[in-house]
């Protein structure tokens, strides 16, 4: 299909075929990002992946990625920090908050995000003016800015998008400010014994390195920090809330997929990240949630402004049978997966601009949404019926819940499990 946005012609492929011309055969000619104000106010000048040209900047960021940042060692040190963090239990709000934790401690090293403002203190943030920071971020990355389209109208600024931008640019670098500091306090105060921690860490070592191809500066570093807990926390918390959408709807569903965690987990522990390759009808569940809900349903826009319709393709009945049905068995047995060879799905995208926090943001939906079947017991509130739940969608860069899931838990492991939890 063939649009015009302002000047700028944009060509969507939404069929399989048009997804391999475009993510496969033809994606050096499409791997560049459109400039825009979005990507110079709120990323520090194009300085994260997301933004960035196809370049050695961007080549040297995604190779640090991974072997550095998100390499298999690195995810295993954090485990223990995402086990923590799945401590709180409730649904939609507490699932952001809870990603939220489970990145800003592998990425910042410990919570700067607490809830509720009694428990902010000078060196965090609320939830609430996170939350609202973030929201406005997803806002603005994902909306269309006449001045990207229509050059000479830039100035005028008609839709006030830059002057948000550039208040809400202030304010992230007030936080990722305090954040850089405080980071490199710790390292003047350790000296020759310091030790990286977390991402931040390793990125300001990076500064100082004159071996790198490319220099990446401060702003570089906060660039590449904020966009790891912005990218990923978001699009997983908005998984897990789809799927457990589906789930108090289909209880048939539930059923199956919480006998599945007694038989393989028991009733007397959590489940842990290694029990999920144990677990084959949760992972249906997560892919089956991926295809009827891409949470990036055109993928991000390319320079060519050539983007794929993944929503097309997962909802195309010429590839999937009914394809508007919540049906994860189609996934037991089956070879089709998320990692960006299987066309007909692509959550993650594909080819070499693709996810880089694919395997991490698998992880985090398919713990979270284990733990929130395993623990509790869930269903609709009273007098809500299945049918009556809204399913509409908001279109932003990701696609979200427009009215937030409402659902009762209850709990049903021994009470010691539970000692210690959701108090944060
Ligand atoms: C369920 C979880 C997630 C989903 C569904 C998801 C999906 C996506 C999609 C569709 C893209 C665009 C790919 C394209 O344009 O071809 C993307 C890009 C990106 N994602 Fe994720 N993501 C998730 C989690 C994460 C996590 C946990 C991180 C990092 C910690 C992350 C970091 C990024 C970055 C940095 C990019 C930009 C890459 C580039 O342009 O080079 N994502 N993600």
């Amino acid at each position: 299909m063939s649009l015009r946005f302002g000047l700028v012609p944009v060509v969507v492929g939404s069929s399989v075929d048009a997804a391999r011309s475009i993510l496969k055969t033809n994606d050096l000619a499409f791997i560049d990002r459109p400039m825009t104000a979005a990507g110079k106010y709120t990323a520090y000048n194009n300085s994260n992946m997301l933004w960035s040209q196809y370049d050695d900047y961007w080549r040297q960021m995604r190779k640090l990625c991974q072997i550095e940042l998100l390499c298999a060692k690195q995810l295993k040190l954090h485990e223990h920090a995402r086990d923590e963090e799945r401590r709180t239990v409730v649904l939609s709000d507490h699932l952001m908050i809870t990603n939220l934790n489970m990145i800003t401690r592998m990425v910042l090293g410990k919570k700067y995000v607490v809830k509720g403002s009694s428990g902010s203190s000078e060196d965090t943030t609320t939830a609430e003016e996170f939350g609202w920071m973030l929201q406005e971020l997803f806002f603005l990355t994902g909306a269309v800015n006449i001045g990207d389209v229509i050059p000479w109208l830039n100035w005028l600024d008609l839709q006030g998008y830059i002057g948000r931008m550039k208040r809400l640019s202030k304010m992230l670098d007030r936080f990722l400010e305090k954040v850089l500091d405080e980071h490199d306090e710790r390292r003047r105060r350790d000296g020759e014994a310091f030790m990286a921690m977390d991402m931040v860490d390793k990125l300001l070592q990076l500064v100082d390195d004159p071996n790198l191809k490319v220099p990446i500066t401060r702003d570089g570093v906060k660039a590449f920090a904020l966009e790891f807990f912005v990218a990923g926390p978001d699009s997983a918390a908005s998984t897990v809330e789809w799927a457990m959408t589906e789930l108090v709807k289909k209880p048939e569903v539930l059923t199956k997929a919480t006998e599945e965690l007694d038989r393989v987990v028991g009733r007397n522990r959590h489940v842990a990240e290694g029990d999920i390759p144990n677990l084959p009808y949760l992972e249906a569940i997560v892919k089956e949630t991926m295809r009827t809900y891409p949470v990036a349903p055109l993928l991000t826009p390319q320079q060519s402004r050539e983007d794929t319709n993944v929503m097309a393709i997962c909802r195309d009945p010429s590839v999937w049978d009914a394809p508007m049905e919540f049906w994860p068995e189609r996934f037991l047995g089956s070879s089709v997966d998320v990692k960006g060879q299987d066309l007909e799905l692509v959550p993650f995208g594909s080819g070499r601009r693709m996810c880089p926090g694919r395997t991490l943001g698998l992880k985090m939906v398919h713990a979270t949404l284990a733990n929130l079947l395993h623990a509790f017991h869930w269903r609709l509130p009273d007098g809500v019926a299945a049918e009556e739940l809204s399913m509409e969608e908001i279109f932003r860069l990701n696609v979200v819940r427009k009215v937030p899931l409402e659902a009762v838990a209850e709990p049903k492991l021994p009470a010691h499990l539970y000692v210690g939890r959701d108090r944060e």
